[in-house]
């Protein structure tokens, strides 16, 4: 016997209906894998890149440069190939049928949309390519998600996504063996992850969202969330200061010390760094600092030697990981006579797989809820003010 609920989904404009099984479950009959989507040949390169940054205010020098990088790969980003590698490896593991849906390149996510109402589907489980909270890593996805479904129009597929997976097992295990593989005597263990501006950052989760009332009073929705994070022994995570004042957001960078923690903990690690890579905006408008170039130059007037590099942002080996990082940082640590190791990224390590199969299973059987940290999750975004930034990130 199901029950039928009327519900307003985060992000959507229209009520849906929620079918809730004999347990109490939802039920779903189809799976979605959303990612950001790259380019897959020289030509798609620039309306990628237009794709990715409408209305955002990044100016075209910093898009010609991205360009390059991608030009650097024949016009190729991996994150498609990647993708493909997860669809293949969750292949038969998923009671439901599976699609693939991006941002920002094909496929799109409003035809994939299109196609599963074509295929009868009702009610989607989404899994993002991202485990953290904040505006590009969380929020933009449940817009991307509205507005798809909006384009689809009438009967288009109701779409859940799975919580952030930050702290859990099969995200962290496979990064500390890669730590704990690629560690010497004396190497310095940094952690990255994609910059965001400080303005992103201290409105990335419940908290610092400032909603406005019906009565049009402004108030802040604030919750346990948006203490600082307490950072463990030896650890030096950097950026994000701010928040020592402030009693709102950080998710995104609270979220990476925890990772950051837990992955250091788990390889037997005790002193470590965390810094920002990847960042675009102009010097006039704040991002994470510091950038890891500029740690690496710290790093050697410190006497340091030898860096194991850990990309604890990103899932797989993005653009980010294989330019900024395996290019760029590599050449900036070999100028300064540092010997550099990049530790890898889960990829389709057996465990990060079964963490997506967990994950779904956590949502419609009721599994129990598998994580390290002590930052809660939720199934569902908390508040209405949360994750609220400006829309420029550029200034
Ligand atoms: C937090 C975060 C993640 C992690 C969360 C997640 O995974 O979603 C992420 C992922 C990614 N970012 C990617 C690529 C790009 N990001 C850009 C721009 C930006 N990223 C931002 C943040 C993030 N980005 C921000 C604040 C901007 C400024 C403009 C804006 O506010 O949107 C630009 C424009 C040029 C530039 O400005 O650099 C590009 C091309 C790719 C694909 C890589 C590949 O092809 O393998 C991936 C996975
Ligand atoms: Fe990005």
């Amino acid at each position: 016997m199901c029950k039928a609920y009327l519900v307003t989904i985060r992000g959507d404009t229209k009520p849906s209906i929620i079918v809730v099984g004999q347990n109490g479950l939802v039920t779903y009959d189809a799976f979605l894998l959303l990612s950001f989507g790259g380019p897959e040949g020289p030509d798609d390169v620039i309306p990628f890149l237009e794709n990715v940054t409408r209305g955002r205010g990044v100016p075209p020098e910093r898009l010609a440069e991205v360009a390059e990088h991608y030009r650097h790969f024949g016009g190729v980003s991996p994150i498609n190939d990647q993708c493909r590698a997860l669809l293949a490896a969750l292949d038969g593991r998923l009671d439901l049928p599976i699609y693939w849906g991006n941002r920002n390149w094909h496929p799109m996510l409003a035809d994939t949309l299109e196609k599963m109402r074509g295929d009868g589907v009702r009610r989607a489980i989404a899994f993002v390519t991202s485990p953290y909270g904040g505006y590009s890593s969380c929020r933009q996805y449940w817009e991307d998600i509205a507005k798809a479904r909006e384009a689809v129009g009438d009967g288009a597929p109701e779409i859940d996504k799975i919580r952030h997976y930050h702290d859990h097992p099969g995200f962290i295990e496979p990064f500390a063996d890669g730590v704990r593989a690629a560690m010497t005597p004396g190497a310095r263990l940094v952690f990255t992850a994609h910059s965001i501006p400080t303005t992103m950052d201290t409105h990335a989760g419940p908290g610092a969202g400032a909603v406005w009332t019906e009565e049009g009073r402004e108030r802040s929705d604030r919750t346990d969330e948006g203490r600082p994070y307490p950072e463990g022994p030896g650890a030096r995570a950097r950026g994000g200061e701010r928040q020592q004042q402030s009693a709102g957001g950080f998710r995104y960078s609270n979220q990476l010390k925890e990772t950051a923690r837990l992955v250091a903990e788990a390889a037997g690690v005790a002193e470590w760094d965390l810094v920002w890579q990847s960042r675009s905006g102009p010097p006039s408008v704040p991002w994470l600092e510091p950038d890891v170039n500029d740690h690496l130059d710290a790093l050697a007037k410190e006497g340091v030697t030898a860096v194991v590099a850990a990309p604890i942002g990103f899932i797989s080996d993005h653009l980010e990981v294989i330019w900024d990082l395996d290019n760029e940082a590599a050449e900036t640590a070999a100028g300064l006579g540092i010997d550099w190791r990049r530790a890898p990224t889960p990829g389709v390590d057996p465990r990060f797989v079964d963490l997506v199969v967990e994950l779904v299973a956590e949502r419609v059987s009721g599994a129990p809820r598998r994580k390290l940290g002590e930052i809660p999750v939720w199934d569902a975004c908390p508040a209405v003010g949360c994750c609220t930034i400006p829309r420029r990130t550029h200034g």
